[in-house]
């Protein structure tokens, strides 16, 4: 018998990710083999249209794998009932649907969803979670206005303050920072790093902020085509991995640095 981690939250065997339609695979990546334990932040990276949705969304259940295996928590994903796997992931899709005429307040507190009884009444630890969340990630002084009032930052935090109060072991966000400036890229993924030290959640998130991931998270998964590695930031860039991640006629990654450069 094979011998289980009991700090895995997620993980893939020889996952293959893409598209079928009728009987043709579009396959966008194959042989995917990563581990996610509790408490890491991790970043997945890769260039427009690499697979990093793809993968997120066969990560999540919410796409089949064309081959291989998911495991949260050493469970095959397919295996755990819809309610249960809403207790263990909660999922920060930008473009995902929501209703704009909740307040603030009501989306985070859908994050409770997994818990609360039947009519979806809230108790004493759902409120207490909620209200921990907008704090977490800073809105409560917003939280009674409506979400279509709200700027695309604002909105990004609320979802994922959504999450916050969802409460899982794993968290998984497509792009969070998209809308966001500067100062606020790196305002949420320093929380992300925080919550993952405070409360041993596992976070994975697809991001464009290479530079911002080389110095939060603990791991990065680098998709291109035909190689997925996995590795900390400290082992990728031994290998000089982020070096062959774009062409090299615009930018350049600068080694003493580790950061991305404009060629001049
Ligand atoms: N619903 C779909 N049906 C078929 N092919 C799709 C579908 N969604 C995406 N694809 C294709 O899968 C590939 C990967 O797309 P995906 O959105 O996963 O990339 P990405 O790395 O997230 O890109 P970006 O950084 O631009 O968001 C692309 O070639 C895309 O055209």
């Amino acid at each position: 018998m094979k011998e289980e981690n009991s700090h895995s939250i997620l993980k893939t065997e020889a996952l293959s990710i893409g598209y079928k339609k009728k009987a043709t695979e579009n396959q966008i990546a194959s042989n995917i083999n990563i581990e996610v334990n509790e408490g890491e932040l991790v970043a997945v990276i890769g260039v427009n249209g690499v697979g990093k949705s793809t993968f997120l969304r066969t990560l999540t259940g919410i796409q089949e794998p064309l081959s291989g295996k998911v495991l949260v928590k050493n469970t095959e994903i397919g295996k755990i009932e819809a309610l249960a796997l809403a207790a263990l992931i909660s999922l920060v899709f930008t473009e995902q649907p929501v209703s704009k005429n909740l307040s603030v307040f009501e989306l985070v507190a859908l994050g409770r969803q997994p818990y609360t009884n039947w009519i979806g009444r809230l108790g004493k630890n759902d409120l207490r979670q909620i209200i921990k969340a907008l704090q977490v990630v800073n809105i409560d002084s917003i939280q009674e206005k409506k979400c279509y009032e709200l700027s695309d930052g604002q909105m990004q935090k609320v979802l994922i303050a959504r999450a916050i109060a969802q409460d899982t072991p794993l968290v998984i966000l497509d792009e969070p920072t998209t809308h966001l400036d500067l100062y606020h890229k790196a305002y949420v993924l320093k929380l992300l790093k925080d919550l993952t030290r405070k409360t041993r959640k596992a976070i994975v998130f697809a991001s464009h902020e290479i530079n911002l991931a080389i110095q939060l998270c603990d791991k990065i998964i680098l998709m291109q085509q035909d190689n997925i590695q996995m590795g900390t930031p400290g082992e990728l860039l031994k290998s000089g991995a982020f070096s062959e991640i774009f062409p090299s006629d615009v930018i350049l990654f600068d080694k003493e640095t580790s950061s991305f450069k404009v060629k001049t």
